[in-house]
């Protein structure tokens, strides 16, 4: 009988699932799953690692919250799977607060602790630990693992990490943290083969999806990152808003009268790309779109995220290496080559061809930094994570 885990990742527009095979040393995918909750009866879609349908159930909108979801699946597994045993589910939980630098076992007072930093994530947060509730009721004895986005970037130390307000608030656990970690510890692994020569260079990882922010990367480790305290800062995302001028807040207070919750609903889910496009948050509806609004979101988009990479830059000393990774960084060619473009006065020269075709590798010979496409995995980082877990503490 083989060893499973069950990977659960709950994104702020996407709800992701594998389950991996850990007897070998490297996990292996058994089948991967995501739930589409873009239609009125959200669905579920089980697949075989090739990407064949195995498995689809629908559920009424009102039922659809992620821990109805996830006792979906763990039948359909134990039906289909029982041969195997799962020894644990691994769940992306994005954020780890000031406690945790590694994946950590869920206990009820852990779950607590984690429940308590909603404040600092309140769109993803929620998302990630209710099927961890979920999950301890119908199967009290399965353990479950907490992986966290926060975790790659524990080490950003001072200036990068630093807010500039006074220090006992420091003290109190206020300062950037960075997500999107799971993410950048895949990518910068396979940077690591597939270009071992850029690995101990200077590299930008733009992680651009829904949620989007960048890692500054030296020697395999992350030394900035575009996130802060929350996922609000740094890029312009699908909903959120990126760095803004704090001052806008309180004005917003003051003036316009609005409320906590108005202001935080303004910021998390009514800005970004849908905000400024007033069509969409979802980058293929704009690109597709021909009105001057979407166009000017795509293009507040790209002029961001080049500004960015220049700060990230700063912080490296320099730039080699750019690596573009998540739903956009992986197939929007026309917003990488906007980036690209943007960046022309450092040396970076985009090869139209290998961008076109998102080749590993889409820059010019001649280009002064070489410029990759790298496909995420944070499934796979979670299983790797829960699989160390298992075997080095012997987790039942
Ligand atoms: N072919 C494509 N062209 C342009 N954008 C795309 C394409 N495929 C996916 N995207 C964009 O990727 C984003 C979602 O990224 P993803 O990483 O899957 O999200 P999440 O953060 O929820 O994991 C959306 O804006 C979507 O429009
Ligand atoms: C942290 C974060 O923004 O995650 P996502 O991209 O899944 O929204
Ligand atoms: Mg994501």
């Amino acid at each position: 009988m083989s060893d499973t885990v069950l990977v659960l990742n709950s994104g702020s527009s996407s709800i992701k699932f594998g389950l991996f095979d850990i007897s070998a040393t490297e996990p292996g995918l058994v089948c991967k799953g995501l739930l589409d909750e873009h239609e009125a009866r959200p669905r579920l879609v089980v697949r075989s690692p090739a990407g064949e349908d195995l498995f689809e159930t629908r559920r009424e909108a009102a039922d659809a919250d992620g821990g109805h979801l996830f006792a979906d699946v763990l039948a359909f597994i134990e039906d289909r799977f029982g041969e195997r045993s799962l020894r644990a589910v691994g769940h992306r939980v994005v954020h780890g607060g000031r406690d945790y630098s590694g994946p950590v076992v869920l206990s009820d007072a852990v779950t607590a602790k984690l429940e308590a930093l909603t404040p600092l994530a309140p769109l993803h947060q929620p998302r990630c630990l209710a099927p961890v509730r979920t999950l301890a009721a119908i199967r009290p004895a399965l353990t479950q693992i907490a992986c966290f986005d926060t975790a790659f970037h524990h080490a950003i130390a001072p200036p990068a990490s630093r807010f500039a307000i006074p220090r006992r608030f420091e003290e109190r656990g206020i300062r950037r943290y960075g997500f999107h970690g799971l993410s950048f510890e895949y990518v910068a692994g396979r940077l690591a083969q597939i270009a071992p020569e850029l690995i101990a260079k200077r590299s930008v990882i733009a992680h651009l999806g829904n949620g989007a922010s960048l890692c500054a990367l030296r020697d395999g480790r992350s030394i900035d990152t575009t996130m802060g305290l929350t996922p609000l800062d740094g890029l312009v995302m699908g909903t959120r808003c990126g760095t803004i001028d704090p001052g806008v807040l309180l004005y917003l207070q003051q003036h316009e009268k609005m409320s906590l919750e108005d202001v935080q609903h303004l910021l998390y889910h009514e800005s970004g790309l849908f905000g400024v496009s007033g069509l969409s948050a979802d980058m293929r509806t704009l690109l597709a779109s021909s009105t001057e609004a979407a166009r000017e979101a795509v293009d507040l988009f790209t002029f961001r995220a080049a500004q960015a990479i220049v700060m990230m830059a700063t912080t490296l000393g320099g730039l080699d290496c750019l690596v573009f990774t998540g739903g956009i960084g992986e197939h929007a060619e026309e917003i990488r080559s906007a980036i690209g473009e943007r960046l022309g006065w450092l040396g970076v020269r985009i090869d139209a061809a290998a961008n076109e075709e998102t080749r590993e590798r889409i820059s010019r010979d001649d280009s002064a930094v070489d410029v990759l496409v790298i496909p995420t995995n944070e499934e796979l980082t979670i299983a790797r994570h829960c699989a160390a877990l298992i075997r080095g503490r012997d987790v039942t």
